[in-house]
């Protein structure tokens, strides 16, 4: 694919370096920039495919200051820098680059960095316009549909969750101060469950009341257009005004989003979402947001029309088991810490399309449930899901196992044999534990992925298949990439749409929810009687580590239902702590990873140069590297003699 590139950097040799690079693999160079400035003049000329910045650019903006510009243009970028200041590094991965790459890096490196940026790009895209549909069908729906006000602001509130995360809504049929505005607020509790606050009462979490809120509400959103406001931006807003610093404080906002909606001049209305931690409003909701304000508009105003009904319920609470999920295919994921619910998010928010997802997390978390959710939500539904286990196959049978063999093959292949492949066709195809697949069969599994077609193990036709991949893996797969046992094309492949399933130390919240789910499980399985816990034990529960997680919770209660004297256990004989298996994530820290994939580059490279730095056959010369730069680089990533020679 040949892209019009764009360089931002504000060194002239490695700028042209670059440029040379990008020419010969058959891109065009749009232009060089040294300054954000000179490169939104250049942008304003001609819109590039990709841009490559330099985060440290002279100046009084940098990298990250373009970034922001890149993002509001729609515009993908890839990090280049050299600096490894944690601050920064910070402020770049939150402008969610579609590349990072740390200088020095290889020739092979930045072609496979775009190829991947660009990939990822566009299935970013889709996914937004698939994502658009799907909403603008729910939304018409909700126009549609019978019943009462709270019926249709619950199948709003219940369409938007899914596309857009908030703690708090605030929906406004009439913004101005008319004596009939009607403002509609709901606090969600759950992954289904949302408390109206009631107009008539005091909060029950301070002196806050309705009318603080409204007046607060106005100031943050004075701007008549829709904007949304992170971290420290939605603090400085905040503290701009007693009231709302007060009100942020005290609901524990951290970000707010804000969508006017306008409906035939008369009527002002809109909706404001809040969040409290978790993940930040980005760019693309807002742009998602704002491509549905007409018929948002619709919808709300369909709302202000629908009678009042009498004596409604303020929760909307699904009516199952305490803790039980209700959304059909999300049943059996018990929780309702914040972490897991901005997964099973994310779960709703991908499951109807074909992306391949990735999902991440310690071993006993729950991820093979996360995969059945996805599938079963999909259109796929109705056809089969066929998990390979990565880790369990012997390694010359791996490709045989995914792909399917001809008879006569290899010795003992006496018949032809059908891979998972082929066999999840028409459905979804679970590759667990993903990591541990040969490096030898990552590329055959690159490919299936890219041409979407297969060929047997000795077979010559090829074979065109229809499948959804979703991976998942224990490990730190950057890790994996950079020990050279992960190829990096694949990792950004399947890296499209993440989910990290946070271990269950992490949400401890769970674990009365969890325990009382497998009490009641064992109870009726192995003993025909219900079970309970005394409060003592369930500290005991909700003090340990737990490194094995769900399934370590799990398998410790079926053990204590099955040697009890009594229907209540007093206590639980735990195990001894022991250091958790620590999983790094693998979607934020990608830049660290980066920095230790460079040092062991540099580090490689002076191994072979027999710790030469400069000259003839120096490390310098492997890595096409001017040697001043390589010992400043060495420098700043801590390689010293000893460890280069090591
Ligand atoms: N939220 C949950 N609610 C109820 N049961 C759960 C939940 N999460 C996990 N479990 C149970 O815990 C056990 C382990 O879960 P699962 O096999 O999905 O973990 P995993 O992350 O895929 O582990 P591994 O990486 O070792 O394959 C399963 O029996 C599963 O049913």
């Amino acid at each position: 694919m040949n892209l019009s590139i764009l360089i931002i950097e504000d060194e002239f040799l490695e700028a042209e370096n670059l440029s040379i690079i990008l020419k010969n693999a058959g891109h065009a160079v749009l232009g060089i920039a040294k300054s954000v400035d000179q490169a939104i003049g250049l942008i304003n000329k001609s819109k590039p495919d990709i841009v490559l910045v330099d985060i440290v650019l002279k100046g009084d903006l940098n990298g990250i200051h373009l970034a922001h510009i890149l993002n509001k243009k729609n515009i993908p970028f890839i990090f280049l820098s050299a600096n490894s200041n944690a601050t920064t590094l910070e402020q770049a991965i939150e402008t969610k680059p579609y590349g990072f790459l740390v200088k020095p890096f290889r020739e092979k490196e930045l072609l496979i960095a775009l190829n991947v940026a660009v990939y990822r790009y566009q299935k970013n895209i889709e996914l937004i316009s698939r994502q658009q549909k799907w909403l603008n069908g729910l939304l018409t729906s909700v126009i549609k549909m019978p019943g009462s006000k709270s019926d249709k602001i619950l199948s709003l509130i219940r369409a938007l969750t899914s596309f857009l995360p908030f703690d708090f809504i605030v929906i406004d049929t009439k913004l101005a101060d008319k004596s009939d505005s009607v403002v509609y607020r709901y606090q969600r509790t759950g992954f289904d469950a949302y408390d109206k606050l009631d107009d008539k009462k005091k909060q029950s979490d301070g002196e806050l009341n309705v009318a603080d809120m409204n007046a607060a509400r106005k100031k943050c959103n004075g701007s008549s257009n829709a904007h949304f406001l992170n971290g420290q931006d939605f603090i400085d807003t905040c503290a701009l005004s007693p009231l709302l610093d007060k009100i942020r404080k005290t609901k524990k906002f951290t970000a707010v989003l804000w969508l006017p909606l306008l409906f035939r001049w008369d009527v002002d209305m809109g909706i404001t979402f809040y969040r409290c931690g978790g993940e930040r409003y980005t760019q693309d909701h807002l742009d998602l947001m704002v491509s549905m304000q007409d018929l948002l508009a619709d919808v709300v105003d369909s709302i202000r029309k629908t009678s009042e009904d009498d004596g409604a319920s303020e929760q909307f609470q699904p009516s199952k088991a305490p803790n039980q999920l209700l959304s059909p295919g999300i049943e059996g994921i018990i929780g309702n810490s914040p972490k897991l619910i901005e997964a099973l998010d994310k779960v709703i928010q991908v499951a109807p399309f074909d992306n391949t997802v990735l999902i991440l997390g310690e071993t006993g978390v729950g991820k093979e449930g996360i995969v059945k959710a996805i599938h079963h939500l999909s259109p796929r539904k109705g056809r089969p899901l066929v998990k390979v286990n990565c880790a369990a196959i012997p390694v010359n049978l791996v490709e045989s196992e995914l792909f399917g063999h001809e008879r006569g093959a290899f010795t003992g292949a006496t018949e032809r044999r059908v891979g998972r492949f082929e066999q999840a066709n028409g459905g979804t195809l679970f590759l667990d534990e993903i990591g541990e697949l040969p490096i030898e069969v990552q590329s055959k599994l690159l490919r299936a992925l890219q041409e979407k077609e297969i060929e047997r193990v000795g077979g010559r036709a090829t074979i065109k298949t229809d499948v959804r991949i979703i991976a998942a893996t224990n490990r730190n797969l950057l890790k994996e990439i950079a020990a050279g046992r992960f190829r990096m094309d694949l990792y950004y492949r399947i890296n499209v749409f993440p989910i990290y399933l946070p271990p269950l130390r992490e949400r401890r919240e769970d674990i009365p929810a969890l325990t009382e789910y497998f009490l009641q499980y064992y109870g009726r399985n192995i003993r025909a009687e219900a079970m309970s816990v005394s409060a003592a034990a369930l500290n005991q529960l909700e003090d340990y580590s737990w490194p094995g997680n769900i399934r370590e919770l799990q398998h410790l209660i079926e053990r204590h239902v099955l040697q009890a004297r009594s229907s209540r256990i007093e206590a639980f004989e735990m195990p001894d702590q022991m250091p958790g298996n620590e999983f790094i994530p693998t979607i934020e820290p990608e830049v660290k990873s980066y920095i230790e994939m460079d040092r062991e580059h540099i580090i490689s490279a002076l191994k072979k140069a027999n710790g030469k730095v400069s000259g003839r056959g120096g490390a310098a010369e492997l890595l096409k590297l001017r040697p001043t730069t390589l010992t400043s680089k060495m420098k700043r990533l801590g390689i010293t003699w000893p460890i280069a020679n090591a």
